[in-house]
C-alpha cells in the first residue's frame, strides 16, 4: 500500500538555514513574556542556523492549573520577533480559533499537536478551518503508537488542499520507563516514509528525549534515518522555563548541538563507491532469497508437525520443546556473535507463525468433521 498525498516539496517553503547542514526549526517550548521570546529569538537568528522560529502560544496540559500557554498576546511578540529577525514562524494549533487568530496575526507555519492528531473530530475541525488557506502544516505523531491515526490526519489535512504538509516525529507514549520520555519507536517513522517517500518527516528530539543530555544522540539518529529536519526547544535560559525545563536548551548550546552533527547523502558520491555497494547488496539480495528459502522449508516440516499432531491429539504448543529450541539457538546465535535479544524476536515470530500455521490445520480437521 501506497498513501497517496499531493504534496509539495519542503524545499519550496523551507529550507536549511546552512548548506550541508540540517534544517532546524527552533523556539522556546513556550512563549511566555515579550522579551523571554523576542529575545530567544534574536539568540537563535544570530547563530544563523535556524530556518524558523517555534513558540508554543496554546499548551495543552494534562491537569487543570498548569501554565496553559500565554494565549492570543503571545501571537503579537511573535510577529514582533518575526519583523525584527526575519525568521519565519511557527506555532501549535488545536481548533479552529487557533487557526483563525494564528492566520490573522501572520504565523508562517502551523502544526497539530501529539494531542490533536489522536482525535479525528479535532483534525477534521482545523482541517476545516484551513480550507481555501495556503499556509504550511505539520502533523505530529498521535501520542500512541498507531500510525493510521497519524496517516488519518495528514490525509484529513492534506484533503482541505494543504499541499506543503510535513510530518513531526516527536515519539510515542509508553508505560515501560525508558531513557526517553516519549518512546521514539522509529520503525513508525520508517514505515510512514516508506508508505510516502516524499513526505517530509521533521524529527522533535526535544519531545523524544526529555532530557537535554540526549538530544545530540537523537538527532543524529534521526538524521542518519534520512529524516528532513528537526524542531528543537531553545530558551534563553532552559533553568527558569515555565514548561519542560529539563529539554530546553541555549541558543549556544543548540548552536553547538548542529555543528556536531553529520549531514550524510541518501547516494554514494561517486561510481566507485556506488559500485562497491552495488556488489555488497548482491552479496545480501542472495543471501535473504537463501533465508527466506530456509524458512519456507521450515514452515513445510511444521506443517508436516501440525499434521501429525491433528492426527494424533497433539497440543500445538510444546513448552519443552521451545524452551530447548530457545536455548540452543540462542547460544549459536551468541556464538556467532549475534546480538541476542534480535535473534530471540526471531524465533519468537518463527514460533507464532508455526503455531498460527497449526492452529489453521487443526481447525481444518474440524471443519471436515
Ligand atoms: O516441535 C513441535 O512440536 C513443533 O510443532 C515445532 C515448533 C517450532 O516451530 O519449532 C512449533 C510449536 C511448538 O510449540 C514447538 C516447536
Amino acid at each position: 500500500m501506497k498513501l497517496n498525498l499531493n504534496i509539495q516539496p519542503l524545499s519550496t517553503w523551507l529550507k536549511p538555514a546552512e548548506e550541508n547542514k540540517p534544517l532546524i526549526i527552533a523556539g522556546p517550548c513556550s512563549a511566555e513574556t515579550e522579551d523571554q521570546l523576542v529575545t530567544t529569538a534574536h539568540l537563535l537568528a544570530k547563530t544563523g542556523k535556524i530556518s524558523a522560529l517555534r513558540a508554543g502560544i496554546w499548551k495543552p496540559r494534562t491537569r487543570p492549573g498548569e501554565f496553559e500557554g500565554i494565549g492570543s498576546v503571545g501571537l503579537q511578540w511573535l510577529n514582533r520577533a518575526k519583523q525584527e529577525t526575519g525568521l519565519p514562524t511557527a506555532v501549535e494549533v488545536a481548533n479552529a480559533r487557533h487557526v483563525e487568530e494564528a492566520l490573522a496575526a501572520g504565523v508562517d507555519i502551523l502544526w497539530v499537536g501529539a494531542r490533536s492528531t489522536v482525535n479525528p473530530f479535532t483534525v477534521q475541525e482545523i482541517a476545516d478551518a484551513l480550507r481555501g488557506v495556503d499556509i504550511p502544516v505539520m502533523v505530529k505523531n498521535p501520542v500512541n503508537p498507531d500510525l493510521s491515526l497519524w496517516i488519518g490526519a495528514l490525509e484529513r489535512i492534506n484533503q482541505a488542499g494543504i499541499t506543503r504538509l510535513a510530518a513531526i516525529h516527536r515519539g510515542f507514549s509508553s508505560f515501560e520507563k525508558t531513557a526517553f520520555r516519549n518512546e521514539p519507536m522509529w520503525e513508525l517513522a520508517i514505515q510512514l516514509k516508506t508508505l510516502c517517500p516524499e513526505l517530509p518527516i521533521i524529527n522533535d528530539p526535544s519531545h523524544i528525549c526529555g532530557n537535554r543530555e540526549i538530544i545530540p544522540y537523537v538527532s543524529q539518529k534521526a538524521l542518519d534515518l534520512d529524516m528532513q529536519g528537526l524542531m528543537i526547544e531553545s530558551h534563553l535560559d532552559p533553568t527558569i522555563a515555565w514548561t519542560d525545563a529539563k529539554q530546553q536548551v541555549t541558543p549556544s548550546a543548540l548552536s553547538d548541538i548542529i555543528d556536531n552533527l553529520t549531514l550524510r547523502h541518501t547516494e554514494p558520491a561517486t561510481r566507485a563507491l556506488s559500485d562497491k555497494l552495488d556488489e555488497l547488496r548482491k552479496q545480501i539480495d542472495k543471501l535473504d532469497d537463501q533465508i527466506i528459502q530456509k524458512i519456507a522449508e521450515r514452515m513445510s516440516v511444521v506443517e508436516k508437525i501440525g499434521e501429525y499432531k491433528r492426527d494424533n491429539d497433539i497440543t500445538i504448543l510444546q513448552v519443552n520443546r521451545w524452551d530447548e529450541i530457545m536455548h540452543k539457538r540462542s547460544a549459536f546465535a551468541r556464538a556467532l556473535k549475534l546480538d541476542v535479544n534480535f535473534a530471540a524476536k526471531l524465533l519468537e515470530l518463527m514460533h507464532s507463525e508455526s503455531i498460527r500455521k497449526q492452529t489453521e490445520i487443526m481447525n481444518a480437521k474440524s471443519v471436515v468433521e
